[in-house]
């Protein structure tokens, strides 16, 4: 049977519909594209197919330059350039917030922004074998270890300083050993994050220059891992907050608060992870850093705010926290988002607030994953901008 791609869903995953009407995911194809369909099977509520050729390919299919693409787990959008995969998930963002925020009218979109860098990633989660003294990463939806010679996602530093050079697993094995083995996959595991002049690995803190910030951060605390692509969500943050009272919540290390160093806005920077303090206190001298979970420290604080950035991880804002972000009455709310299903759940839950810009940030090209940000105003404020 044949059938023919008609969008890309929630992690850049094909949709088609069967001739009896049901809907059919295909991954690893592309609009446009004609599939036929070897064998698929059902799943609960849909019909996935992972049998297929492509007889007819899309114009902006690419044959992807990593010689682990077709094993290794790390990438599954490697088969489009940046350019094109920050547009394809730009409609799978709007595909998202129309079909789950329900939203009358999309916010406006600015082009997404992305990078033709191909080697971006400053960040990296590796698997050692300690007795073949090999490091690389998973085999797509498996335990096994790809042992690989260099990344071409990776930003050359972390090649040459990790997968390069023979030193670095000799460097680690202690704290290897001391951190201990993955159970499920029988492989120690590091967390790096490459700095202006040496890799961080697991808690070392290193500095990394972002728009001439000078962040203090590390391997073990979240930091984006684009760093081409990150100035331009800088730019957008700044051009949207109003006023001088600031709330910073799911704030990491400071990224968004150290912004404002020396402009005289009072910044409320709220992070759970303990580790995120120290770093947090010397990236943002000046806001008032509290380590605490959002919901908690909202819960019991009274304020009114002009502006609050809100970050949260992937599962979205806990429930409760619209309404207590709203209970400090911002004019405007930036919600910066690593998955546009869970922001799509969480817009609409604020009421008397309109979702007005939009733009999609493609931190992750050769991967399925990008971030959105949604500007909201409230809605009075709105009236009173056209009166
Ligand atoms: C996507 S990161 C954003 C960090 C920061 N805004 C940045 O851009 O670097 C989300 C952060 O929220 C923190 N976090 C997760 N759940 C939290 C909660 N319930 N309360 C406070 N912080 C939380 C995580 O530790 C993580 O640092």
């Amino acid at each position: 049977m044949q059938v023919i791609i008609e969008k890309l869903t929630q992690g850049a995953i094909g949709l088609a519909h069967l001739p009896d009407g049901k809907i059919l995911f295909i991954p690893g194809t592309l609009p446009g594209e004609e599939v036929l369909v070897k064998h698929y099977s059902q799943k609960k509520g849909y019909f996935l197919c992972e049998e297929f050729d492509i007889i007819k390919e899309s114009d902006k299919r690419r044959i992807s330059s990593c010689p682990y693409s077709s094993i290794c787990g790390g990438c599954d959008f490697d088969f489009v350039s940046n350019k094109d995969s920050a547009y394809f998930k730009e409609e799978i963002v709007k595909d998202n917030l129309l079909r789950i925020s329900k939203l009358d009218q999309l916010p406006y979109f600015l082009p997404p922004a992305y990078t033709d860098e191909e080697s971006y990633r400053a960040r990296a989660r590796i698997h050692i074998s300690l007795k073949d003294r090999k490091a690389g990463f998973l085999k797509k939806d498996s335990n096994e270890l790809i042992p690989i010679t260099s990344c071409p996602r990776l930003e050359k530093k972390l090649n040459e300083e990790v997968f390069l050079s023979d030193e670095f697993l000799k460097r680690y094995r202690g704290l290897m050993f001391q951190k201990g083995i993955n159970k499920k996959t029988g492989l120690a595991e590091l967390s790096l994050f490459c700095g202006d002049d040496r890799i961080s690995v697991e808690s070392e803190e290193v500095i990394r220059s972002v728009d001439n910030i000078k962040y203090h951060v590390s391997a073990n605390v979240f930091f984006q891992s684009n760093l081409f692509v990150l100035p331009k969500l800088f730019e957008f943050v700044r051009e949207n907050v109003v006023g001088n009272k600031i709330m910073d919540l799911y704030s990491g290390v400071g990224t968004f608060s150290a912004l404002f160093e020396g402009s005289g806005k009072s910044i409320i920077a709220v992070e759970r992870q303990k580790e995120c303090l120290r770093l947090s206190e010397k990236n943002a001298p000046s806001a008032k850093s509290i380590t605490d979970d959002v919901f908690k420290f909202a819960s019991k604080t009274k304020t009114k705010v002009d502006t609050v950035i809100v970050d949260p991880p992937r599962t979205g804002l806990d429930k409760g926290v619209p309404e207590l972000i709203m209970s400090f009455d911002p004019e405007r709310i930036i919600y910066v988002s690593c998955d546009s299903v869970t922001l799509s759940r969480d817009l609409p839950m604020f009421k008397g607030y309109k979702p007005v810009l939009a733009r999609v940030f493609d931190f992750y090209p050769g991967s399925s994953h990008v971030e959105t940000v949604v500007l909201m105003s409230k809605v009075n404020t709105l009236a009173n901008d056209r009166g």
